[in-house]
C-alpha cells in the first residue's frame, strides 16, 4: 500500500478546533461500505478560495470521498477529523455540514421533475441562510435566465449542470464539492462551466472538483489530490501534473 502523504502543518497532538492548518482539513479519514474499507487514510488541505483538482482512476475512491466530507450516510466515516473554518465536519450529520456550509452537487445533478428552473432555485432558498439571489444566478448563468419557465429536467445536459450549480448557489455556502460537472458534455460548454466555476472562485468560494476529464480540471485548478486506490499518491500544484507526464500516465492514465 502507498505510504500515506501527510499535509503540511497538521500536528496529530494538537487541538485541531485551533490549529487545523487549512480552511478545509481532511485528516486521517477511513470511510467504509459496509465492510468495505473505501478511503483508505486520506489527508489533504484546501485553502480558502482555492479550486483543489481531486482526480484518480475510476473506482480511486473520489466520490466517496467527496460523499463523506459531504457528511452523508455512506460511506460510513470510521476514523480521522475534517474541519471546515475550525467547525468539526466529522461531528455532524450530513444537514449540519450543509448548514455549516458544504453543498454537493452529485454527478446526476438531481434536477426537481415537475418544477420549472425557476422553481428548482427558489426552493434551494427556502431555508436559510440564503445565499445568492435568483438574478444574479442568472447574471452567472444566462441561459438559465431565458429558460426560467421551462421545466428543469427537459435542459440540456450542460444547462442542468449549470441548474444544479445554481441551486448550490442559492445557499450561503463555502465549499463546493463537484462530482464530474463536465460529465457528458460538449467542450464548448465545458469551457461555459470552466468559466463560470472561475467567477465562483473570485467570489471566495472554494472548491473541490471531480472529474474524469483531468486535463479540463488541471487547467482550471490551483491544486490538484490524486487518489489511487482510495489513498493519497499526489498533493500539488495543478500545473506539474500538466506538465508531469510520468505522474499523468501512472496514476491518471493520460
Ligand atoms: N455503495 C457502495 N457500496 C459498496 N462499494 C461501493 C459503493 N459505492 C462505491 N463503492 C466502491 O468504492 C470504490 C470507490 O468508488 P468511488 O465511486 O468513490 O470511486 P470514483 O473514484 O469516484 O470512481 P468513478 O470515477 O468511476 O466515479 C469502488 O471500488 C466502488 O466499487
Amino acid at each position: 500500500m502507498n505510504k500515506p502523504i501527510v499535509p503540511e502543518g497538521f500536528d496529530p497532538n494538537a487541538n485541531h478546533a485551533a490549529t487545523a492548518p487549512a480552511f478545509l482539513s481532511v485528516w486521517n479519514v477511513e470511510a467504509y461500505y459496509g465492510e468495505s474499507y473505501i478511503v483508505q487514510n486520506i489527508s489533504f488541505n484546501v485553502h480558502e478560495g482555492e479550486i483543489l483538482a481531486l482526480l484518480g482512476r475510476n473506482g480511486a475512491g473520489k466520490t466517496s470521498t467527496l460523499r463523506t466530507i459531504a457528511r452523508l450516510d455512506t460511506p460510513a466515516l470510521k476514523h480521522g477529523e475534517i474541519w471546515l473554518d475550525h467547525k468539526p465536519l466529522h461531528e455532524m450529520r450530513s444537514h449540519e455540514a450543509a448548514a455549516a456550509g458544504i453543498a454537493l452537487v452529485p454527478e446526476d445533478r438531481r434536477i426537481i421533475p415537475g418544477l420549472t428552473v425557476e422553481e428548482n432555485l427558489q426552493l434551494a432558498q427556502i431555508a436559510p441562510p440564503r445565499g445568492w439571489s435568483i438574478d444574479r444566478i442568472y447574471d452567472l448563468f444566462p441561459r438559465l435566465g431565458e429558460r426560467r419557465k421551462q421545466e428543469g429536467v427537459t435542459l440540456s445536459g450542460g444547462e442542468q449542470q449549470m441548474l444544479s450549480i445554481g441551486r448550490a448557489l442559492c445557499r450561503d455556502i463555502k465549499v463546493l464539492l463537484l462530482d464530474e460537472p463536465y460529465e457528458g458534455l460538449a467542450p464548448v460548454i465545458v469551457q461555459e462551466i470552466a468559466k463560470t466555476l472561475n467567477i465562483i472562485r473570485d467570489q471566495g468560494i472554494t472548491t473541490i472538483l471531480v472529474e474524469q476529464n483531468a486535463i479540463a480540471a488541471l487547467k482550471l485548478a490551483d491544486r490538484a489530490v490524486i487518489l489511487d486506490t482510495g489513498s493519497v499518491v499526489y498533493d500539488g500544484s495543478a500545473q506539474e501534473v500538466l506538465e508531469n507526464e510520468a505522474l499523468r500516465a501512472e496514476y491518471l492514465a493520460i
